[in-house]
C-alpha cells in the first residue's frame, strides 16, 4: 500500500492551471520532499490530498483509501497548513483542545512534550504571535495525535535554526516509528537534510522524482578558492567534474558537478586562504537535471 497515490490528478481554477495530470507515489515510512518554485502547485496538491478542494479530474488515495468524503481518514493524518490565519481568535491551548476533540482523543503527555521541545507558550491568541510563533503552534497540532501520515506545507518557514534542527529531529523520530512525512519546500538545503526522495514540480507538472543522493550527484555548485600563491591553470584542467573553469593569479573559480571531493583533494596540495562553495539554486538544480537527461 502507498502512503499517498495520485493518478492523473488535475486542478484548474477556472482557466488557471493549478496542477496538471499529477502521478505521485509516496511509500510508507519515507520522508518525501515536494520541491518547486512559488506558484508551481505545491499547496494545490496538498489541499487536494486533504480533500479541502476537489480535483478537476483524476483521483487521490491516502493510506490506501480514496480521499473524497472520508472524515475518518483525516484523523490518521497530521496537516500543517501554509497559513493558520483561520484560527487567529484562539489561543494555542484552545486550538490544541479543539483539534484534540475533532480527532477523538488528546494525549496530553505527548502534547506537553512537544510544547516543551518547541519552546512554546500556548496561552496567547494566535493573532498576537509572530510568523514563527504561529508556525510552532501549527507544527505541534500536526504531530500531537501521532498521525500515520504528516502532510506539511513549508514546515520550517519562519523557524529559527535551533527550532529547524528540532523539527528535523522530530521528523526522523516519527519516521523511525513508521510514520510517513510529505513536506513541501522551496529550500533545497532543508529537503536534502531530511528527505529520502524528492519530487520536483514546475508549472503544475511533476518534472522529476529522484532519490535525494541522485539529485545531489547531479547538482551544480559554484566554487571559488583563493590560494597563498599563484597557481598553474593547467593543473586544474585535469580535475574531474570541473566546468567553466577560471584560474587567474592566486585564485580559481569553477562549477562543480557532483562530488566536491576531487577538487578538495587537488586544492589540499596547496596552501588554501579561502574557500567559498555556493549551494545551487533550485533553478540550477533543474538545469543540471535537464542537462543530465539530455546527455544520457
Ligand atoms: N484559489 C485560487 N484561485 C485561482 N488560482 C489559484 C488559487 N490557488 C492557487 N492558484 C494558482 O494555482 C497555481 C499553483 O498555486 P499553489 O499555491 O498551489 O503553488 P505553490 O507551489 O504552493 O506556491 P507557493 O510556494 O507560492 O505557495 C498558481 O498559479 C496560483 O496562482
Amino acid at each position: 500500500m502507498s502512503a499517498i497515490r495520485t493518478e492523473k490528478l488535475s486542478k484548474y481554477y477556472g482557466k488557471r492551471r493549478g496542477v496538471v495530470e499529477l502521478d505521485l507515489e509516496v511509500k510508507p515510512a519515507e520522508v518525501f520532499g515536494f520541491l518547486g518554485p512559488n506558484g508551481a502547485g505545491k499547496t494545490t496538491t496538498i489541499r487536494l490530498l486533504l480533500d479541502l478542494i476537489r480535483p478537476s479530474s483524476g483521483q487521490a488515495w491516502v493510506l490506501g483509501q480514496p480521499v473524497r468524503d472520508n472524515p475518518a481518514l483525516r484523523r490518521r493524518v497530521g496537516y500543517l497548513p501554509g497559513e493558520l490565519n483561520l484560527y487567529d481568535g484562539l489561543t494555542g491551548w484552545e486550538l490544541f483542545r479543539y483539534f484534540g476533540r475533532l480527532r477523538g482523543k488528546l494525549d496530553t503527555t505527548y502534547l506537553n512534550q512537544l510544547i516543551e521541545r518547541f519552546n512554546l507558550d500556548p496561552t496567547h491568541k494566535l493573532r498576537t504571535l509572530s510568523k514563527g510563533g504561529k508556525q510552532k503552534i501549527g507544527l505541534v497540532q500536526a504531530f500531537m495525535h501521532r498521525p500515520e501520515l504528516l502532510i506539511l506545507d513549508e514546515p520550517t518557514s519562519g523557524l529559527d535554526p535551533l527550532l529547524q534542527a528540532e523539527f528535523q529531529k522530530l521528523v526522523q523520530e516519527v519516521r523511525h516509528e513508521g510514520a510517513t512525512v510529505f513536506l513541501s519546500s522551496h529550500v533545497m538545503g532543508e529537503v536534502q537534510a531530511l528527505c529520502d526522495r524528492v519530487g520536483i514540480i514546475r508549472e503544475g507538472r511533476l518534472v522529476a522524482v529522484s532519490a535525494i543522493h541522485e539529485l545531489a550527484e547531479r547538482s551544480l555548485r559554484r566554487v571559488r578558492i583563493r590560494f597563498a600563491e599563484a597557481i598553474n591553470p593547467k593543473e586544474w584542467a585535469q580535475v574531474p567534474g570541473l566546468k567553466n573553469l577560471r584560474a587567474e593569479g592566486d585564485w580559481l573559480e569553477a562549477t562543480v558537478q557532483g562530488s566536491l571531493d576531487p577538487l578538495i583533494k587537488a586544492a589540499a596540495q596547496h596552501q588554501v586562504r579561502d574557500f567559498i562553495s555556493q549551494e545551487p539554486s533550485l533553478e540550477e538544480i533543474f538545469l543540471a537535471y535537464y542537462d543530465g537527461r539530455s546527455a544520457a
